[in-house]
């Protein structure tokens, strides 16, 4: 049950705190923000609406905590990581209940993203024992004109404060994609969660506090991103920013300082379908791709470029799929369950209604029930229609009949956006030709698009982020390089 047991320090009364300095408080504003149940759409928790001072007060001490940080060995900051992943997947439960009851996510999937974060954490403490417990020595001589007089040691250094802002969808996952790099990394970590997902959150963060990281060193705010957002994103503070979630990301990109910026933003994945693929996978893909949690994924398939010639069958492969999906709470472990809040169900509903202006082919009657909107296919679409090129963050998809490779191609890379595709193909030859040309950070054959395993790296083009991610990735951005130079008064070679 949330906010019991381990987790009763985070609640006062029916008000998450926010958690600074080691310990759990209540804001001086008085203020809290309520966060609605997508099913319900009454409210389901409360959270501090934090202030200004309360953020100044963070940055100060994550400043502080992050100086001794930057001194604890690599091992140990590894051992805390891990133990804190430990205390995660062991209060899987509660947490993945937070996540059914303030996103909607169905039971199986917010368990799975639970686990999946515990596993992320480790992965990264691992990796980061390895890349960051090695540098480079070079020697001048390599650079014409110069003697071995000059030996040059690098290493990764921490950047100072990371500010993390993940989204709604993956409240848990997309955080700790943040934070275990940062503090392997030796970095502090300010944590803004998304307000919708932010109770998940907390009770992510007290896994980090029970496993006994440093006071200060991990600080969680809570509060509108609309009336606190700015005032992070612009704090002296802060050191580097690791932003997942929509245009946002672009507003905060222009008004953020001389700082680093991880940006992952929305995304319009393309399906490009040829005549050879094997149609019951790429229903199978379209369905699993375009629907999970109700298609509010930026790896979501967004847009199927299915050659004309076997177009029909796939439709109808993918209609009998569609109508074997469970429509209802996330508590029922439905496949389909409420979008996340009432104007995106809106937002939703717009672009359906643009298409039907425009003579889409309806596979489905289009229903919705308050944010509850079942999945729709939309087939015959065409680029003057809004979903052919908008995000709809919601179950519908639509279908564009194409009549070459060259078609879907130009369409894919005509999008603002360019995360990730895929193409079904049996010929190899073709799908690395497509993926080459496909103006997106990752191109999946034969399988639909996805930014796990976590270890991968995950990268957006365009509008959909700048800055790589994956562990790795997120683990070097979060870095940079220190050199000490040692001059020798004469040269000198290390014999054979
Ligand atoms: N790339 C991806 O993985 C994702 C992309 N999206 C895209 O974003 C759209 C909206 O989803 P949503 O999660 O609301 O995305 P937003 O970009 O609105 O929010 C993402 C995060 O940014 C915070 N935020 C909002 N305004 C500011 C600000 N001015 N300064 C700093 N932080 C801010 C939000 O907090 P708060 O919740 O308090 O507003 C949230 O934590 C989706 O429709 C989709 O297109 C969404 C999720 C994931
Ligand atoms: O932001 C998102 O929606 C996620 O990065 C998608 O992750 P997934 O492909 O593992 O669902």
């Amino acid at each position: 049950m949330a906010g019991t047991g381990v987790f009763s320090d985070i609640l006062d009364g029916d008000v998450y705190k926010y958690y600074a300095d080691g310990e759990w408080k209540k804001s001086s504003s008085g203020k809290t923000v309520a966060i609605i149940n997508p099913t319900t759409r009454k409210t389901q928790y409360k959270v501090q609406a934090c202030t200004q001072e309360e953020v100044n007060k963070v940055m100060e001490s994550a400043k502080t905590a992050q100086k001794s940080w930057a001194k604890t060995p690599l091992w140990k900051r590894a051992e805390l990581l891990h133990k804190a992943a430990a205390i995660l997947k062991e209060h899987k439960a509660p947490i993945a209940e937070c996540l059914v009851k303030e996103i909607a996510k169905p039971a199986k999937d917010a368990i799975t993203e639970v686990v999946r974060s515990g596993d992320l954490i480790s992965y990264t403490a691992e990796e980061g024992v390895r890349i960051l417990g090695e540098g480079k020595f070079l020697v001048s001589d390599s650079f014409p004109g110069n003697q071995r007089t000059k030996y040059c040691l690098t290493s990764k250094i921490p950047l100072g404060v990371i500010l993390a802002i993940p989204p709604f969808n993956y409240p848990v996952n997309l955080a700790v994609s943040k934070i275990a790099p940062a503090l392997i990394a030796g970095n502090s970590l300010v944590l803004k969660p998304p307000t919708q997902g932010a109770v998940s959150a907390l009770h992510m963060v007290h896994c980090f506090h029970l496993a006994g990281f440093p006071k200060g060193l991990i600080s969680c705010v809570t509060g509108k991103g609309s009336e606190i957002g700015d005032f992070l994103t612009m704090h002296p503070g802060v050191n580097c920013i690791s932003f997942t979630g929509g245009d946002t990301g672009i507003a905060i990109s222009k008004k953020a300082g001389m700082i680093p910026l991880q940006m992952e933003l929305g995304g319009k994945d393309a399906c490009i379908v040829l005549e050879d693929a094997d149609l019951d996978l790429v229903a199978a893909n379209i369905i699993k791709g375009g629907f999970s949690y109700s298609g509010q994924r930026c790896t979501a398939v967004k847009v199927v470029l299915v050659m004309e010639s076997v177009a029909d069958v796939l439709v109808e492969k993918v209609k009998a799929k569609v109508a074997k999906l469970r429509v209802g709470a996330p508590e029922d472990d439905c496949d389909i369950t409420p979008v996340v809040s009432e104007s995106s169900a809106n937002f939703i509903e717009g672009l359906v209604k643009d298409a039907k202006e425009k003579g889409a082919t309806f596979c489905q009657e289009y229903k919705r029930d308050g944010n509850l909107i079942w999945p729709l296919l939309l087939d015959n679409v065409r680029p003057d229609m809004r979903i052919a090129w908008e995000e709809p963050f919601g179950p519908v998809l639509p279908v564009i009949r194409i009549n070459s490779i060259e078609e879907g191609i130009h369409h894919c890379n005509a999008s603002n956006f360019g995360l990730q595709g895929c193409v079904f193909t049996k010929d190899v030859n073709k799908a690395i030709l497509i993926s080459d040309a496909m103006e997106t950070g990752t191109v999946q054959i034969n399988s639909a698009p996805a930014r796990g395993p976590d270890h991968f790296p995950f990268q957006g083009l365009k509008d959909s982020g700048i800055g790589s991610q994956g562990v790795t990735n997120s683990i070097n951005m979060m870095t940079k390089i220190k050199s000490t130079v040692i001059n020798l008064p004469t040269p000198s070679y290390t014999m054979g």
